[in-house]
């Protein structure tokens, strides 16, 4: 990121920059800065790429790797209705330029729109950190202090201290998806989203990939379902070692050693670390302005977004996205950002951040996609007395013949009382896009009885799994 030395601010006889607003990190932070500021300045920091994780190494490429995937395996599921595809090639050098041909001219425009097009402002790219409450210094020593100041400074990559990390040929989700070519033999560490959809995408490629988790399934906060289906589904695309740990990787001649906790050596071009991200509360120094953290290592903040500092809100200080939630997903990024928008202009009118539940998604084969409790989450809440669950295969319904589907499952876990639904948990082929009803239905309150019957279901397409999920559930039909 370049940057520009702005006239716009006021210069304070301490040298101190004096803005109306400023904003930490130009991922969701960037959003906030809507035609209302157009009469007051605004400074945007960030030292990294313009725009953040989302658009540059985060949800957007790997979705233009996970969609070319999905194609480049999609001759097994052919065969399975009687149509020969070929195995599928990917040119991947031609893949990942088209990505980043259209991801960084978006970065470079958005850049070039407010440090060139927006007098009012500032972009400063530095890395700041604060020195006050509302004071930050950057790394070349310019002084700036905010009326307000958001801090949506993000996350990135942890890196577990084990020997040979920081080698070249060991990668993270931050450098992955820019390689000169395909690697022949990849090792994923972590059995998360970053690990699951990276091991799917390689593995459609044609990568001979080796994940590496040290527990005893994949994607486990997820229903238990939904993991133990998902693991075994993995173990048939690629080398799935469970329950083992990664010791070390050695850089030899031409390959990277990873060494196993079993003791077993497996040599690869290049090894993925990818056992979570660690929000960038350090980055900011959050300590010298005596900021709250929580003990999952975010900031810690109201329902208001205000960033407090023992236990109490500070005045003009807000946070959003994953330096503030646990959740490290851009679509709660994006709604606690509008929060923080209407907020910051709205002091005597506070909108919360309450919106329940939070869907997520996992662009893997197949895609896997959930909204609120797991049925274990459920049962310690509520009692297994009260909880009714339904398993629906999207084999048994219309399309799921068509599609000859034998794995997806719609699995809904619903108060047996009420009729409330609790929690939806999907795997199997679009499942990021059937949630989404549920999602509706959990989120406005709908009653799983209602969600069936008051309304009609396309037939016969793929959303009767849903249909049929809702009426196999053990709830009363309201009056
Ligand atoms: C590989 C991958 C795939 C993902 N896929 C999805 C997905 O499919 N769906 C989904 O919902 N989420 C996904 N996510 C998560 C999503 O990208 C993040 O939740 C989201 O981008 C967080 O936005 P943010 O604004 O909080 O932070 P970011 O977008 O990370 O922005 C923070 C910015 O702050 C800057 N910064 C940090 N410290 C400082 C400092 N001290 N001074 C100045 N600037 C600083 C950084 O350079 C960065 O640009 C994915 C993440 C990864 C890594
Ligand atoms: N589709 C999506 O929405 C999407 C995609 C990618 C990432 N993300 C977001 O990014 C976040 C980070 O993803 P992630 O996969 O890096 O984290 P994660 O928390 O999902 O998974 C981390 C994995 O690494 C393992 N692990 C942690 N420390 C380890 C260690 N020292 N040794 C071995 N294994 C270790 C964990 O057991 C787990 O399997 C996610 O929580 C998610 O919110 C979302």
């Amino acid at each position: 990121m370049t940057e520009q030395n702005s006239d716009t601010a006021h210069t304070s006889d301490r040298g101190v920059e004096q803005f109306d607003l400023i904003i930490v990190g130009s991922g969701s932070g960037n959003s906030l800065i809507g035609e209302q500021w157009a009469d007051r300045r605004v400074a945007i920091v960030d030292d990294g790429v313009f725009g953040g994780t989302c658009l540059n190494r985060g949800c957007i490429p790997t979705k233009m790797y996970a969609y070319p995937a999905s194609l480049a395996a999609a001759s097994a599921d052919a065969a399975r209705v009687d149509v020969q595809l070929p195995a599928g090639r990917v040119d991947f050098a031609a893949l990942r330029d088209r990505v980043f041909g259209r991801v960084d001219a978006i970065s470079e425009a958005g850049l070039r729109f407010r440090r060139d097009e927006q007098e009012h402002v500032t972009v400063v790219a530095e890395r700041a950190r604060f020195t006050g409450l509302r004071e930050l210094v950057t790394d070349s020593g310019r002084r700036l202090r905010g009326a307000q100041v958001v801090v949506a400074a993000g996350s990135r990559p942890t890196l577990p201290e084990l020997p040979g990390l920081a080698g070249p040929r060991v990668h993270t989700s931050d450098t992955i998806m820019r390689l000169e070519e395909l690697p022949e033999r990849l090792v994923v560490m972590g059995g998360g989203f970053v690990g699951a959809e990276f091991a799917s995408v390689f593995s459609a490629f044609g990568t001979q990939v080796t994940q590496v988790v040290r527990g005893a399934r994949l994607l486990s906060a997820h229903d238990e379902t939904v993991a133990r289906t998902f693991t075994r589904i993995a173990a048939e695309q690629w080398d799935l070692r469970l329950e083992t740990q990664v010791a070390g990787v050695e850089d030899t001649d031409d390959a990277a050693r990873v060494r196993l906790s079993d003791g077993s050596t497996i040599d690869a071009d290049l090894v993925l670390v990818a056992t979570g991200r660690t929000p960038n509360v350090d980055r900011i120094d959050a300590a010298a302005a005596g900021f709250d953290v929580t003990e999952d290592g975010v900031l810690a903040v109201d329902r208001f977004q205000r960033v407090l500092a023992d236990g109490e809100p500070v005045p003009g200080v807000w946070a959003l996205g994953d330096i503030a939630n646990t959740w490290q997903l851009k679509h709660v990024a994006n709604y606690e950002a509008r929060v923080v928008a209407h907020n910051l202009e709205n002091p005597e009118r506070l909108r919360a951040a309450d919106l329940d539940p939070v869907p997520a998604a996992v662009f893997t084969r197949p895609q896997i996609a959930a909204a609120g409790l797991t049925e274990a989450q459920a049962v310690a809440r509520l009692g297994a007395d009260r909880v009714t669950v339904k398993e629906q295969g999207f084999g048994d319904v219309a399309y799921g013949w068509a599609m000859e589907d034998t794995e997806g499952i719609c699995k809904l876990v619903a108060d047996r009382e009420t009729g409330r639904l609790l929690g939806a948990h999907l795997i199997g082929p679009d499942a990021a896009n059937l949630i989404q009803p549920l999602v509706q239905a959990m989120s406005f309150g709908l009653d799983a009885h209602t969600m069936a019957r008051g309304q009609y279901w396309i037939h016969p397409a793929l959303s009767e799994v849903v249909e049929n999920a809702l009426l196999g559930l053990d709830v009363p039909a309201p009056l």
